[in-house]
């Protein structure tokens, strides 16, 4: 079975994580969510570590979202409660991870992709990717505690409109509402100016600004509120509109 997630160590101080399922445009299946976490781990323990930095494999997708052929199979919401809790707890995971993360957007960011991305410090976007919290669109919410994420980072009015509307924004207007915080022209590889200066301070520095985030929003309960938003998502999961909609995705004629 081929890696999912492949790990990239860069000399300048960062590890690249990238998403490597293109023939699925790089949707998580358990597979992935085992090797995401794992890679997250071997960055915590790296001491020459200082930025993490999340992307997809090849020009077409960041990430899809979760594998809706592999989670078809989940019917009931107790049965999708484990599947949504699981990488809701790797979520959490990145989110307070203690040093800043990068989510470097190279193609389609999908449902889950979005949430993946909340879930990091920053993100980039390559010029004219298309991104969005489709859940919506599919009769459910964000499932991996997505949303509560979000609107901990962007204004709420901008959170609301990505999440309710469900539609797909371009990578330019997405930085409009604060989603992205920059949209890269031409080559992907200028992202690397994006973290040059942070690259230059004392992890020690990184890991204590860092740190004061953690410290709020474990004050705040996110990892609570994560679990309730998964357990929310489960409900409507077994609706009929949501597994229509589904069947409607992995049926639809090319
Ligand atoms: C856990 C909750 C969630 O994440 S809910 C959100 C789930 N995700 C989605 O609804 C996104 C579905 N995918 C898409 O909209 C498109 O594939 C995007 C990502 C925009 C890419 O478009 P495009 O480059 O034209 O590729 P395509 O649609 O032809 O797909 C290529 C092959 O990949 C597959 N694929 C894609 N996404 C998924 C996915 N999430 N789960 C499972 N398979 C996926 C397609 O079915 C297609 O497969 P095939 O080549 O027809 O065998």
């Amino acid at each position: 079975m081929s890696q999912t997630v492949l790990v990239e160590k860069n000399e300048r101080g960062y590890m690249k994580f990238i998403l490597h399922r293109p023939e699925k445009r790089n949707a998580v299946s358990y597979q992935l969510m085992e090797e995401f976490e794992a890679a997250l781990d071997q960055a915590a323990q790296d001491n020459d570590v200082k930025v993490v930095v999340i992307t997809g494999y090849g020009d077409r997708a960041f990430c899809s979202g979760g594998d809706l052929a592999e989670f078809h199979s989940l019917y009931t919401e107790e049965e999708s409660y484990g599947m949504l809790s699981k990488m809701g707890a790797i979520l959490y995971k990145l989110a307070v991870f203690k040093k800043p993360t990068i989510a470097l957007l190279n193609g389609s960011a999908v449902g889950g992709g979005c949430e993946i991305a909340s879930a990091c410090d920053f993100r980039l976007a390559k010029s004219g990717v298309k991104l969005g919290f489709v859940q919506a669109s599919l009769g459910i919410t964000t499932g991996w505690g997505g949303a509560s994420i979000l609107l901990e980072k962007i204004p709420y009015q901008s959170a609301m409109k990505l999440l309710l509307n469900g539609t797909i924004y371009t990578a330019e207007a997405a930085k409009e509402l604060g989603f992205i915080d920059e949209v890269i022209q031409g080559d992907l590889e200028e992202w690397e100016r994006f973290v040059d200066t942070i690259l230059n301070r004392e992890v020690g520095v990184l890991m204590a600004y860092k740190n004061l985030l953690i410290n709020k929003w474990e004050e705040t309960d996110l990892k609570g509120r994560m679990e309730m938003e998964s357990r929310q998502c489960a409900k409507l999961w077994e609706t009929d509109a949501h597994h229509q909609a589904v069947d409607s995705f992995l049926n639809k004629t090319k």
